[in-house]
């Protein structure tokens, strides 16, 4: 039934633009673990709420091929500029070239290497952050750019429901699991900021800071 569901909404959405659609068939046949790519739904979602929310300056942790970055730059207007970090240096070829044949690598600019340490050397005040790296470092990651994220920015973080593990009555305490519930409370905490939880997929925070 799920299945069906989730044909039905990809069936009365936008359809995937076609060098998206590339993008994931090139992702599922050549790189390994392809269901980390965004896909349709959420990119399409993805780039809704950059049309909704305007951003001049966006930051990524975790371009992996390049999908969600993609999506974010079809929603941003000409003025935007993304900064998207991936520490595996392996995707490099994947990612440029494919956000050449999208015609948004002006808009991008791919740093390699580790999140936490790139992000402290950029000196920019971000309107949206979308976290999507190491589900350990969740925690690390919030911490370094929430002081980075403008008054009235956005934060979204993707899979924390991670696939339904952090509602389990017998906690797996992997350190993945530990990384996105340390992260959850963290975010239910923090009076700093406004958030609510969409389902989509494996679960989006949206996080805007007051
Ligand atoms: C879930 S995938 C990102 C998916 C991508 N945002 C999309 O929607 O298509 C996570 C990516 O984060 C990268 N990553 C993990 N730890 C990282 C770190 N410390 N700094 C930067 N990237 C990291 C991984 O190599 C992987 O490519």
């Amino acid at each position: 039934m799920q299945k069906k569901l989730e044909q039905y909404i990809l069936d009365h959405i936008n359809d995937e633009n076609p060098v998206l659609k590339e993008l994931e068939r090139y992702t599922y046949l050549h790189v390994l673990r392809p269901r980390m790519l965004s896909g349709h739904l959420q990119g399409s979602l993805l780039t809704m709420l950059c049309r909704m929310i305007k951003p001049v300056n966006i930051l990524e942790i975790g371009t992996y091929t390049g999908y969600s970055s993609i999506c974010m730059a079809y929603g941003c207007n000409d003025s935007a500029h993304i900064h998207t970090i991936e520490v595996n240096d392996e995707l490099e070829h994947v990612i440029r070239k494919f956000h050449k044949k999208a015609g948004v690598e002006n808009k991008i600019t791919l740093h390699i290497g580790d999140a936490l340490k790139i992000i402290e050397r950029l000196n920019i005040d971000f309107d949206l952050v979308f976290i999507d790296g190491d589900k350990r470092q969740y925690p690390e990651y919030y911490n370094a750019v929430l002081p980075k994220t403008k008054q009235g920015g956005f934060i979204l973080a993707d899979n924390i429901l991670w696939d339904g593990k952090v509602a389990k009555p017998n906690m797996p305490d992997d350190a993945y699991t530990k990384g996105i519930m340390d992260f959850n409370r963290m975010v239910k905490e923090d009076t700093r900021i406004e958030k609510t939880i969409l389902p989509v997929r494996d679960g989006i925070t949206l996080i805007c800071k007051k």
